[in-house]
């Protein structure tokens, strides 16, 4: 089962992010997606391999924002697609069975149709405003959550969610009663001044009703 803290990268430069993700690996992330926007793709190449041999190192799972190529190229555990990226069936066609595509959803209907083309997760949001992205679709908040949760219940569709967009710690224990497996988060371990202590205080609270 998918791990349920996701790290999804920021930094302007390539020694930024490099930085960014190798403190998020030692304070215990285990899950990085690689999110490095308006880049070169020479660029983007090197931060990818670069990453993938930090994520080898820690045993993390290493996925790519956007871009299947790359995935594919630098031979990555997956990708994640947004509602304008490439399509999951076209991406699942280049990556095959075994890569982790992962696809956003703002709707149950967006989540109906990223799961009938074959994605392996759902990253749902925006949960609530968050700087870290531009031209945010409508805020879901815990009632939007819940709501689509309980749709794919009474749907019987079966597929993690995670939630996304501006998550704290306060907010974890509402989000995981709605049913989502996980979250993705971005700017509160970035900006953390005491990552090790934030990433078990995460993990306590996403892990605290589970039998390992
Ligand atoms: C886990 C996860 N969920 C949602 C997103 C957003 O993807 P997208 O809508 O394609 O937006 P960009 O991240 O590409 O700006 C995500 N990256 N990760
Ligand atoms: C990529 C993305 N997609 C929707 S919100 C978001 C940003 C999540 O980052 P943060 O945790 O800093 O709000
Ligand atoms: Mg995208």
């Amino acid at each position: 089962m998918f791990n349920k803290l996701q790290y999804i990268s920021q930094g302007e430069t390539n020694e930024k992010q490099l930085q960014n993700i190798h403190q998020a690996l030692d304070a215990g992330c285990n899950w990085i997606q690689m999110r490095f926007k308006n880049q070169t793709s020479e660029k983007r190449f090197a931060l990818a391999e670069a990453v993938k041999n930090l994520c080898e190192e820690y045993l993390a799972t290493f996925i790519v924002n956007d871009d299947v190529l790359l995935t594919q190229k630098i031979a990555a555990d997956g990708v994640h697609l947004g509602l304008t990226d490439m399509s999951i069936s076209g991406a699942r066609a280049i990556l095959g069975e075994k890569k982790i595509i992962g696809a956003t959803a703002n709707t149950f209907e967006d989540i109906l149709l990223q799961t009938k083309n074959g994605c392996d997760y759902i990253g749902l949001g925006p949960f609530q405003f968050t700087e870290t992205k531009e031209k945010l679709s409508p805020i879901l908040g815990t009632e939007g959550y819940a709501s689509i949760l309980n749709k794919m219940k009474t749907e019987n569709i079966s597929i993690p969610v995670y939630a996304i967009g501006g998550i704290t710690l306060e907010n974890i224990e509402n989000l995981i009663k709605t049913g989502v497996h996980g979250i993705a988060v971005s700017g509160i371990i970035t900006k953390s001044p005491e990552k090790e202590k934030l990433v078990q205080q995460l993990n306590d609270k996403l892990y605290a009703n589970v039998i390992l």
